[in-house]
């Protein structure tokens, strides 16, 4: 009876109701109008742990050790303790814990003809993808791959019978192996349950496989809930299976102790209320996410969304672009799952926000991506897209495409869309490498080549889509007028001279508020 053990384990997590308190309208207005500090004091360094701090989230782990004030550090934290607590996200998240380790038989369904046939790609490249998903898993390694033909991948009946045949044999006959990975999207409940059945051992498709690495990747409650919001379809198709081998033994339908529901009535209410649970966490983050953005932009941060397909290279370009040492590139997929914002300096020493994002990856389930909606919303709402290649790779242009196709259907802005600059990145392994596309820009992020033509094409089109530039204004130390540029603009950087009082200060400003200001302080 695992599924009604797993069903009495939910209970505790479920019953447990903690009040939650939403950000106060005061929280609100203390993220958005903190007056600023030390200005008078104010050293490159102190304005740049200003700005970073105004910056930051929870999340941006990245941005930590950056000289942030103890003050602002304490409000972070009471803000952020306001929507959900650690053990609750851990519980969640710990209910549905991935396997230990698997020997993995790995199966690609490969269409030959036909309108299902995937045209820049081949079995072989597929394959090779779906073998790297799996070696991204400690402790998972793959021990044969088989590419077999098929007519119908996404139906119940992938393979002809056949071919079912031959397959279930050379699975049989590997030894050792505990596990099976069909390269599909998803698996049906009822095929998932066929395959086992003939297989004897546990059956993975894309989805889940997917889900373990984002699972072993997981590090703030963010992901971690939208991961285990991704778990709930594979909660519902296990649960099917369970309900129906109980069923088969007579089980499923019979009353539970006079609560007037079924087991499978019981275990369904329950994952639903589990849904709803994480659904409303999610909104609170999302809640959080879309306040922290709204003081980005009233500090006047452009901010530059750095996207493409997973393990491109989008980590080290930012690192590249920021110098920012916090940040960990790894050969591994979905080795960022966080979204998290690095400041950097353009030519005219604007500071932009780069904002790293969780990799594509084709064939990725469309709910998989939607459990993930809250974190690229992000990338809807900047002012610039970059959009990283991975150009050494065989299927690099797949890749493209597919990015394309996300970003298509999470109906990013045309003005976005248009804007966006494509990067052409590891051109360093690359023999003679050649630009192809004039449109792109050649770089190499691990070696930093190119980055300054990078730099002028984001600043470039930061000007176009923003109206904000760089400017040195000369202020009046006993006026409003520092103190009003802090609150409408951002302040780079300031040259006080004493003896005056007055100070240089550069600022990044956009027309309209540049407007104000002569208006209010020099009409
Ligand atoms: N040779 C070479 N390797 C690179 C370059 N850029 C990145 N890499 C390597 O590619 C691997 C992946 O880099 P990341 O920056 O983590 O890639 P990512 O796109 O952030 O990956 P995910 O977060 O997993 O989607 C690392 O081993 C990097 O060192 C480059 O320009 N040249
Ligand atoms: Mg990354």
């Amino acid at each position: 009876m695992t599924a009604l053990r797993r069903v009495l384990s939910w209970l505790p997590v479920l019953q447990r109701r903690r009040a939650h308190t939403c950000l106060t309208s005061s929280a609100t207005c203390r993220l958005l109008h903190k007056p600023p500090r030390a200005v008078g004091a104010a050293c490159p360094s102190q304005l740049r742990a200003f700005t970073l701090s105004a910056c930051r989230s929870r999340d941006t782990d990245d941005l930590r050790g950056s000289g942030v004030h103890e003050e602002e550090k304490e409000e972070d934290d009471e803000e952020a303790d306001d929507f959900i607590d650690d053990s609750e996200v851990e519980e969640l998240f710990r209910l549905h814990a991935p396997a230990q380790q698997h020997r993995v038989f790995v199966v690609h369904p490969d269409v030959k003809w036909g309108s299902r046939k995937q045209h820049l790609t081949t079995a072989e490249l597929m394959m090779a993808e779906a073998v790297g998903l799996v070696n991204t898993l400690d402790n998972w390694r793959v021990v044969e791959q088989l590419i077999m033909s098929t007519k119908t991948p996404e139906k119940k009946k992938i393979f002809g019978k056949g071919n079912f045949q031959t397959l279930t044999d050379k699975i049989r006959q590997t030894a050792g192996i505990t596990a099976v990975f069909v390269n599909v999207e998803r698996l049906f409940p009822s095929s998932e349950r066929e395959f086992q059945e003939a297989w004897g051992v546990k059956v993975f498709d894309r989805y889940s496989v997917v889900l373990h690495i984002f699972r072993c990747n997981a590090r703030t409650k963010e992901a971690k809930l939208q991961i285990s919001l991704a778990e709930i379809p594979l909660l519902r198709s296990r649960l099917k299976n369970e309900m129906a081998n109980l069923d088969q033994q007579g089980g499923g339908s019979r009353y539970i102790g006079g609560s007037g529901e079924t087991l499978v009535e019981v275990q369904q209410r329950l994952l639903r209320e589990r849904e709803m649970k994480i659904r409303s966490a999610l909104e609170k983050l999302r809640r959080k996410r879309s306040l922290l953005r709204s003081q980005r932009r009233h500090k006047e941060f452009p901010t530059v969304s750095v996207l493409g397909y997973t393990n491109c290279g989008k980590t080290t370009l930012i690192k590249a672009l920021t110098g920012d040492v916090g940040l960990q590139p790894r050969n591994q997929l979905f080795a960022t799952l966080d979204v998290t914002v690095h400041a950097g300096q353009l030519p005219s020493h604007m500071t932009v926000l780069y904002v790293d994002t969780i990799g594509f990856l084709s064939q990725l389930p469309h709910r998989l991506i939607d459990s993930f909606s809250a974190t690229l919303e992000d990338i809807k709402h900047s002012d610039l897209l970059v959009h990283v290649r991975d150009i050494s790779h065989p299927e690099t242009v797949n890749q493209k495409v597919n990015v394309l196709r996300v970003l298509k259907n999470m109906q990013i802005p045309d003005r976005l869309m248009s804007s966006m600059i494509e990067v052409h990145n590891k051109t360093d392994l690359v023999d003679n490498y050649q630009l192809l596309e004039p449109d792109a820009l050649p770089i190499s992020a691990l070696e930093q080549r190119g980055l300054d033509g990078l730099r002028t094409a984001v600043e470039d089109e930061i000007v176009k889509s923003t109206g904000k530039r760089v400017l040195e204004l000369s202020v009046d130390l006993s006026s409003p007028q520092l103190s009003w540029l802090y609150k409408e603009a951002a302040v780079q950087d300031v040259q006080v001279n004493a003896d005056e009082g007055s100070a240089v200060v550069t600022v990044i400003i956009s027309a309209a508020a540049h407007g104000r200001y002569r208006k209010l302080f020099t009409g």
